[in-house]
């Protein structure tokens, strides 16, 4: 596929995806009707779709609208491609432009600080800006490119030296990050990881940098017991499971199905979870992990669609929902046990007010709170770590 038809297929996906259809869901079902499109056409494929719903606001700011045509043009034109050259209406290139677009074209492009603000939804706008504070321009700044893909290495398993050669047999490039001592970050071949040897091994994981951050900075006593109480697919448990071996970990989450992946991850990482039934935890435990459901704002360089999803109304049930899960936790720290509570989010809201709220409520202490940015490299993420007293 040329460049311009790559792009004519993003214009039909995006219209798809305002007409209701999920990306993912629609992206697969282009790949499926297009057969002879080949893995570099695919990704790029993607790649356009997710910069634009990534960038939505501001991309149809610059192309005239929202359409996967404004949306399309408003990429041209923030990343200087002539549209000339890619609305040729040649092959199976875009229609050439109309005199609507050229008349966009030759507009004034808004300023780039009014650019940035409206690839945020509008309604969670000053909120952000109180949030952010001084980081606001540039963490909006990094919000709207591609999230770097990030593994764990596990050092039951190898070293980081191990782990990177490993990968380049696969060819993989990958070279330590600063924000923890387990981090990779993938350069080139990131397509390529869930197949390579160093994955099915167990010796490198899928992990943001930012939660590998928090889990390292978490100390305990020999054999200690801790509960995932929102545990998912079990990241977190098997970052803590890699950290401690001799840790006792129970996983538990609301939803069953959503730990089916722990056991084959376990097993390729060598480490022992137990599986607790949804609301079938007994015990005290010297950690708890809350890593709570929330907006998700701080990951939506990678799931940019669900921020144009959220709702002020969804917000609030998950600030709802958070304090409910906090209540429901504390109970299972042993006296002068720990809580995490963990988000991917940026917003105060969901994270420092969590907390505090429950501070209030007594019967713990405020060890440590720590927030992560893109600033940082890796996603949005907060930290509280407190103490049973
Ligand atoms: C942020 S995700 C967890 C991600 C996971 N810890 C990981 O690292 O891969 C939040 C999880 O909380 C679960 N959850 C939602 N409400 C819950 C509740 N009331 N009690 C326990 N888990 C809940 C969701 O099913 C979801 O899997």
């Amino acid at each position: 596929m040329t460049p311009a038809a790559r792009i004519a297929a993003a214009i039909s996906l995006l219209d798809a995806i305002a007409a209701g259809e999920p990306a993912e869901r629609a992206l697969t079902n282009w790949g499926r009707a297009n057969r002879f499109a080949g893995s570099g056409d695919r990704a790029a494929v993607r790649d356009h779709v997710y910069d634009a719903l990534r960038c939505r606001g501001s991309y149809a700011a610059l192309g005239g609208g929202a359409s996967g045509r404004g949306l399309m043009l408003g990429m041209c034109r923030a990343e200087a491609i002539d549209p000339a050259t890619v609305f040729t209406g040649e092959g199976h290139a875009p229609a050439p432009l109309g005199a609507e677009e050229l008349a966009v074209l030759a507009s004034a492009a808004p300023a780039a600080e009014d650019l940035v603000a409206r690839d945020w939804p509008e309604w969670l706008l000053e909120q952000l800006r109180a949030d952010l504070g001084a980081d606001f321009a540039e963490v909006s700044a990094a919000m709207q490119v591609r999230a770097p893909v990030f593994l764990r290495v596990n050092l039951t398993k190898g070293t980081l030296a191990q782990a990177l050669a490993a990968l380049a047999d696969d060819g993989i490039a990958a070279e330590p990050h600063p924000l923890a001592r387990t981090a990779l970050r993938v350069l080139s071949g990131a397509r390529r990881v869930s197949a390579s040897q160093a994955y099915m091994r167990g010796l490198v994981e899928l992990q943001d940098v930012a939660s590998q951050a928090v889990l390292e900075g978490i100390s305990l006593p020999q054999r200690a017991r801790v509960l995932d109480y929102c545990a998912g697919g079990g990241g977190k448990a098997l970052a803590l499971a890699a950290a401690h071996p001799g840790a006792a970990i129970t996983a538990h989450d609301v939803d069953a199905a959503r730990m089916r992946d722990i056991a084959p991850r376990a097993a390729r990482a060598g480490a022992r979870i137990t599986l607790a039934d949804p609301g079938k935890v007994s015990g005290l435990f010297d950690l708890v992990m809350v890593d709570a459901p929330c907006s998700g704002s701080g990951t939506w360089r990678r799931t940019p669609e669900a921020k144009w999803r959220l709702t002020p109304a969804r917000l609030a049930e998950l600030t709802a929902l958070q304090d409910e899960i906090l209540t429901a936790t504390a109970r299972h720290v042993a006296p002068g046990g720990q809580l995490l509570y963990m988000t991917c989010s940026l917003l105060a809201v969901e994270n420092d007010a969590r907390v505090d709220a429950f501070l209030e409520r007594g019967g713990f202490a405020l060890l440590s709170r720590r927030r992560l940015s893109p600033r940082e490299g890796g996603d949005g993420f907060f930290a509280a770590l407190l103490r049973r007293l």
